[in-house]
């Protein structure tokens, strides 16, 4: 299957919608992510090979807010001969159709399931994958929803969070926006399209700083917490259940 190009934000709007998970955006998903997040393909590969040496025989490994299930695939890549079960949930009905047309022809079994990631039962973890989606939740609930990961997990499990982060610094918040502006510039996206999606994203995708995501993560109860990687305005943590 190739994949669609994104062209969503490429023509001037009257009024520009809140940002939504729906078919259009489901469509052209890959090429979206690809081209608008600096390292991502980087974050998925490692997923996989994090997920390698941390998952263990007769767990599970979430992907929570897992799309087109590109950090499952990932991990599946590794786990296949292991008794683990991969979870992939999402509550866009528009992505876990897609997935599940994926899934047919795929050898490992994933369950993917179509619910809010505040609402299902994590339990049993050695793998919890948090790939840019923490940042589309109230921020009020983010605590709730870290405190029951780490309850959900086993002794000896990783949890990897990636995210579009903020900088407290204005001069740093002001130059990794541009370089991420000019990084989507490279990748063929115009400046009506970036400003758009921009306007879109406004109180949809909260960033946070790096020290609130270490803060929540140690106050979870999270021992060890790193991160690993970063470009410009994103970033991915590893925290791993002692
Ligand atoms: N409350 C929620 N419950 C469940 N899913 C949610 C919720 N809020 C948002 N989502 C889902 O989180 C995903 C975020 S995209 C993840 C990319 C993937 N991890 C990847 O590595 O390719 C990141 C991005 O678009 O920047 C979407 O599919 C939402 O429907
Ligand atoms: O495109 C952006 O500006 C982003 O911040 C990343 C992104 C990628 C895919 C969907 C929503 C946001």
């Amino acid at each position: 299957m190739t994949d669609s190009r994104d062209n969503i934000y490429a023509t001037p709007r009257e009024a520009i919608d809140r940002f939504a998970f729906d078919d259009r955006v489901a469509a052209v998903f890959p090429d979206m992510i690809q081209r608008s997040v600096p390292g991502y393909s980087t974050i998925v590969a490692m997923t996989g090979v994090m997920a390698d040496r941390y998952a263990k025989a007769g767990t599970r490994c979430y992907d929570l807010g897992c799309s087109l299930g590109a950090s499952s695939f990932s991990m599946a890549q590794y786990l296949g001969d292991r008794n683990c079960t991969i979870v992939a949930v999402d509550n866009s009905e528009a992505m876990l159709t897609r997935l599940t047309e994926r899934l047919q022809d795929f050898p490992v079994t994933v369950d993917a399931v179509c619910a809010d990631i505040r609402d299902i039962a994590i339990e049993n973890a050695s793998v919890v994958v948090l790939n840019f989606t923490l940042q589309f939740l109230e921020p009020e609930t983010r605590d709730t929803l870290l405190d029951a990961i780490y309850q959900g997990m086993v002794p000896g499990g990783v949890l990897i969070l990636s995210e579009k982060i903020r900088f407290a610094d204005d001069h740093l918040q002001e130059l990794n926006t541009d370089l991420h502006h000019a990084f989507k510039k490279s990748n063929g996206y115009s400046d009506l399209e970036i400003a758009q999606k921009r306007s879109a994203l406004e109180n949809v995708l909260q960033p946070e700083t790096i020290d609130t995501h270490e803060q929540r993560l140690a106050r979870a109860g999270f021992s060890s917490v790193d991160v690993w990687f970063q470009c410009f305005n994103f970033a991915s943590l590893v925290a791993i259940k002692s």
